[in-house]
């Protein structure tokens, strides 16, 4: 070969590596705009208008996106962070203030038992009218008194008291003869009103005294008696009689074993004003009963009414703890009535109860619960003969103003009819 033909031979490989080179160029440069391209494409669609109610999650950060930079702050050293609770709390932007209930205005209490006879006179009929129908019959043989005594016994009277009764009826028939129906209603009238008694003194006491430390304390009434007598409900009754009296009140639910006992009373409170002082579910009932009447004490309240555990008077234990609650509260001073209360629809069962009561605190008065239900009013007769303490209240319906004081003449009058 010719040098000038190798040369013609070199210029033609040039040739060839140079198209090589190019088509490498143009192939590399068609690559990357693909590439970038494909990273166009990959980016996020632009976020939807954003809701006002719902806060969306912060979107992730995608591979080969940059991270938001972060804000710039000094660090700053424990003393300089402020402690959430020593920030002023923000302005409550709801006036969602609930509407404290509205006061009820109780019924006056005077002549509540006569407006309230209509209950009495429905359930009594078998003792005050059946005693009339039989002091009627023309001729009062044997059989006839003991058919009274028989009435005077189903009411509950008691054995004592029923021929007691039944002897000064036969006395005093005899002695007038012939007998008119109104001669006979007197003479009846005349002979219950005795049996009950009117002269013993059938006021609540409520009225404040001086505390232990020489400050004025208000008057203290404590309320026993065995569950269901209707206790709760009669603690918050009598607040209504004594806020219709123009008292104020406190409450205290040392009723601490059935946690509803508190509600109930708290309810019965706020319906009249009176603020309820209560403790844990099964705490001491002596604490929260002397708490509150250190309420009373705080507050110039006129009266506190402390509702007690209804305890089993079977139950030592739990008796011996209802003295302890008297006995606690009295160191703030006398405690004014025990009024004990008890179910006139159970009958001698109710004297049972009444006998242990006494036994560990000294009964001031008894309250005769469901009067209205029951034909049994000779109980009234018999449960103050066993205590030799006077009934001071009845209960005559479920009505919050259905609690009315004791009058014997109004009673009696319903028992016989006008
Ligand atoms: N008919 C009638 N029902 C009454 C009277 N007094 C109370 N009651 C009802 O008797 C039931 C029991 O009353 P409460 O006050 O819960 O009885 P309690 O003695 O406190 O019982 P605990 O709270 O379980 O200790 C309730 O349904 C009262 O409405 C009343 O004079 N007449």
């Amino acid at each position: 070969m010719t040098a000038r033909a190798a040369l013609a031979d070199t210029g033609g490989v040039m040739e060839q590596v140079i198209l090589a080179v190019v088509i490498a160029v143009i192939a590399l440069a068609a690559v990357s705009g693909l590439v970038i391209g494909s990273r166009k494409k990959k980016r996020l669609p632009p976020a939807p208008p954003s809701s006002p109610s719902v806060t969306a999650p912060p979107a992730e950060p995608h591979v080969g996106e940059e991270a938001e930079p972060t804000l710039e702050e000094p660090r700053r050293t424990i003393e300089e962070v402020d402690l959430p609770v020593t920030e002023a709390p923000p302005a409550p932007t709801v006036p969602a203030q609930p509407e404290a209930p509205a006061i009820e205005v109780p019924e006056p209490t005077a002549g509540r038992l006569v407006r309230l006879r209509a209950r009495l006179a429905r359930s009594q009929t078998t003792l005050g009218k059946g005693l009339l129908t039989l002091l009627s019959r023309e001729h009062l043989d044997e059989e006839t008194w003991e058919e009274i005594e028989d009435t005077l016994l189903t009411a509950d009277v008691g054995v004592a008291p029923t021929q007691e009764l039944v002897e000064r009826l036969r006395e005093r028939v005899r002695v007038l003869g012939t007998r008119s129906p109104e001669e006979l209603r007197g003479l009846l009238r005349a002979e219950l009103l005795q049996l009950i008694g009117t002269e013993a003194d059938r006021t609540v006491h409520t009225e404040s005294g001086v505390g232990v430390n020489g400050e004025e304390k208000p008057g203290v009434v404590m309320v026993v008696g065995v569950n269901g007598t209707g206790k709760t409900t009669t603690t918050g009754k009598l607040a209504r009689v004594l806020v219709a009296d123009g008292k104020s009140v406190v409450l205290g639910a040392a009723d601490t074993f059935r946690a509803a006992a508190a509600d109930q009373l708290q309810t019965w409170g706020e319906r009249v004003g009176a603020r309820t002082v209560r403790g844990p579910e099964g705490g001491d009932p002596a604490s929260v009963a002397f708490d509150a009447v250190k309420e009373g004490i705080a507050e110039g309240a006129d009266v506190v009414l402390v509702d007690t555990a209804g305890r089993l008077h079977t139950k030592t234990g739990l008796m011996d703890e209802l003295g302890k609650v008297k006995r606690v509260v009295e160191k703030h001073g006398a405690v004014d009535e025990v009024l004990l209360v008890l179910d006139a629809t159970t009958g001698q069962n109710g004297l049972v109860q009444a006998r242990v009561f006494a036994e560990v605190v000294d009964i001031t008065g008894i309250v005769l619960t469901k009067l209205d239900g029951t034909a049994k009013g000779g109980i009234v007769v018999a449960v103050q003969r066993e205590l030799g303490v006077p009934v001071k209240l009845v209960g005559l319906g479920e009505g919050a103003d259905d609690l009315a004081p004791f009058e014997p003449e109004a009673f009696v009058d319903a028992l016989i009819g006008d």
